[in-house]
């Protein structure tokens, strides 16, 4: 938007003696671009913060120049590119001539086959293929985003990407604190996976990664390797156990309670990896587990910070909506466990 902030004066808490937001005199008209994009050495174009930016805040948002509904998807495997060849050039060429323009800068990674190839229409593939993303209510459509498709990828990303089917826009949000000038950093690919399982998915883009999860030395990536490892073998392993029903044999709570420490380890885990992307679902875990062994405020505050994590991404999303309900129903319990418990000393 050409929307802008200004701020008259610079603010010195020696002379106002106020605290900073009580001083802060300035104007704004809806909100001031939070990112560029420029040259990241090593890795084309890249987005770049133009302020500080904390977890929850949007970094851009914006609807696909071009959507598609490829037949035969299969998430977490490369689609079938033949068959999105037709409906590509069908839609790209519905576009204006400065749309097709916009979609033709994008960055495409050509396979040896693909070289020399002229027509715009031929290049669609290969620039789907380097810049498209998942989107659709049922996570069955594919769609580009020229704004969006200058991020460059880490495996430890700091931003994170939701469609948001009420608005028809996919919107990016710093997942932690990213410095004024930091590069913006999405993950282009499922990330509880070793280095090398990570590094062929990411072969498709024509790059090798360098991020910190990639580059660090053996002992280090061999360490990381093995986190993200246990991190997926323990969502697996919860899974069956995610249900309310409390245990009533000695040795079913016993399990229980050990299984509540580990949930424990497991978001430990996620957050030492730093997978802001799987923090909710982790909080998750954690207060269900709490929640079978009936220790209401601990399931209460975790599933209260799952609840919010799910609340900053998609208000609507069927995660919020679970985490809500369960944090309501986790407070009605604990209240009665206090309750009950005044009763019997008072
Ligand atoms: C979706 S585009 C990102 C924007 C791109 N850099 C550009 O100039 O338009 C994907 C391409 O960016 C480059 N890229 C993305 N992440 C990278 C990384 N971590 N290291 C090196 N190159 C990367 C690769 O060429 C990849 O095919």
């Amino acid at each position: 938007s050409s929307s802008k902030c200004i701020l008259p004066i610079s603010y010195s808490s020696q002379i106002y003696e106020v605290p900073a937001w009580l001083s802060l005199n300035y104007s704004c008209t809806g909100s001031a671009q939070l990112w560029e994009a420029r040259p990241s050495p090593g890795k084309g174009m890249g987005v770049f913060a133009t302020r500080a930016l904390e977890p929850g805040d949007i970094i851009l948002e914006e609807p696909p120049i071009i959507k598609i509904i490829p037949p035969d998807f299969r998430d977490g495997a490369a689609y079938p590119l033949s068959s999105i060849d037709m409906l590509l050039n069908s839609a790209f060429d519905a576009l204006s001539e400065e749309k097709q323009a916009e979609v033709m800068s994008l960055h495409a990674h050509l396979t040896p086959g693909e070289e020399n190839k002229e027509s715009a229409n031929r290049m669609l593939i290969p620039i789907f293929r380097s810049n498209a993303y998942i989107v659709g209510k049922t996570n069955t459509e594919l769609g580009l985003f020229p704004k969006g498709a200058r991020i460059n990828h880490s495996c430890r990303p700091n931003s994170s990407q939701v469609w948001i089917d009420k608005i028809g826009k996919r919107v990016v949000r710093a997942v932690r604190h990213i410095e004024e000038g930091e590069e913006v950093f999405a993950t282009y690919i499922p990330l509880l996976r070793d280095h090398k399982a990570r590094q062929q998915r990411l072969d498709q883009y024509g790059f090798k990664c360098t991020c910190s999860a990639c580059t660090h030395d053996r002992a280090t990536q061999a360490a990381s390797d093995r986190r993200r490892d246990d991190i997926r073998k323990a969502f697996a392993d919860f899974e069956p156990q995610l249900t309310l029903t409390v245990p009533q044999s000695i040795a079913g709570r016993k399990r229980a309670e050990k299984n509540a420490a580990a949930s424990e380890d497991l978001a430990r885990l996620v957050e030492e990896e730093g997978l802001a992307d799987y923090y909710a679902q982790a909080y998750r875990i954690v207060a269900l587990s709490y929640a079978r062994i009936e220790k209401w405020e601990a399931a209460t505050r975790w599933a209260h910070k799952s609840y919010e994590l799910n609340l900053a991404a998609d208000e609507d999303a069927p995660n919020t909506l679970e985490m809500r309900a369960l944090t309501e129903h986790f407070i009605q319990n604990w209240n009665t466990d206090l309750y009950n418990k005044s009763n019997q000393h008072g």
